[in-house]
């Protein structure tokens, strides 16, 4: 089992109750979509999934163990295990595309290589391939203050994909992307997930994205699970149900365009900060 959710409850300090009697279990390898409407408690479940956040109620095992009564050292480890892509990245405006990359493994390389990368990135060629990836790779040395909303969440996204965690979980990925990059890159996702045989948990606001790319879709609703379903058996009435309270179904469209990675500057040196 990847990870277990059993009655897990969370209540905000303002008494606000984000999540209540949840229970989930997903195996190794499995790809679920949450869905459901803006508060239903999809942040905070990732957040429990990811170690991050401790529930009020109930019993959370990821990847074997029990995080929350761990010794603090075997906490970091688990959580340099568990990759994250957060809704709104928390990458420092200053740093430079490759330096937010390599970021991916200052959890897993001993505290000198770590600081050793902020100075000189270590493995400029690891964080360039997998920007190509994403169609990123010729912003490898520019701040990411220069990037837009949707390149800072593709440069997260490489972020995650070079730190190479067991579990990948993301919070709206694509939500500052175009349709079209949105479904390659929630393609992309799936991919990397497929075959490196990762669990995947993202969040997405886009139904028929979650439905079109994902074995198993989740549909959360006023911070419980309201159905936990093969995507082929999500009725349209389940749909319905789920977003009740927001008027209409939330869809991305999809046209297809295909990828095409470019080739960087020459790794070695820094080039001078720049946005291009
Ligand atoms: N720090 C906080 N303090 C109090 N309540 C909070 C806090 N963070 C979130 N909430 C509330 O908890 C509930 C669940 O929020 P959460 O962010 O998990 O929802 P979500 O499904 O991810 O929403 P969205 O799709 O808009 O990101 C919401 O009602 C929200 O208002």
């Amino acid at each position: 089992m990847s990870f277990t959710l059993e009655g897990v409850g969370f209540t905000h300090a303002n008494g606000h109750r984000a999540l209540a009697g949840v229970d989930l279990r997903v195996a190794a390898g499995e790809r679920v979509a949450l869905i459901g409407a803006s508060g239903a408690g999809k942040t905070t479940l990732l957040r429990v999934l990811a170690a991050s956040l401790r529930p009020g109620s109930g019993r959370v095992e990821l990847l074997g163990s029990a995080p929350w009564d761990a010794a603090p050292r075997d906490l970091r480890r688990l959580r340099a295990r568990i990759g994250v892509v957060h809704q709104a990245p928390p990458i420092p405006p200053r740093q430079r595309v490759v330096t937010a990359v390599l970021a991916g493994r200052l959890g897993q390389w001993p505290l000198w290589k770590s600081l050793a990368s902020l100075v000189l990135p270590v493995d400029p060629e690891g964080a360039r391939r997998e920007l190509a990836r994403l169609d990123l790779a010729e912003r490898l040395y520019d701040r990411c203050d220069c990037l837009s909303g949707g390149q800072l969440q593709r440069v997260a996204l490489a972020r995650v994909l070079y730190q190479q965690p067991d579990l990948l979980l993301a919070d709206e990925p694509v939500s500052a992307m175009d349709p079209a990059l949105s479904e390659l890159t929630v393609a992309l996702l799936n991919d990397e997930a497929r075959r490196r045989g990762v669990t995947l948990v993202a969040s997405l606001h886009a139904v028929d994205l979650a439905l079109r790319h994902f074995p198993r879709v989740v549909g959360v609703k006023d911070g419980a699970i309201l159905f936990d379903l093969p995507a082929g058996q999500v009725s349209e009435a389940l749909l319905r149900e789920l977003y009740a309270a927001e008027g209409g179904l939330p869809l991305a469209g999809s046209p297809l365009p295909s990828p095409s990675p470019e080739a960087g500057p020459a790794a070695g040196t820094l080039p001078p900060l720049r946005c291009a």
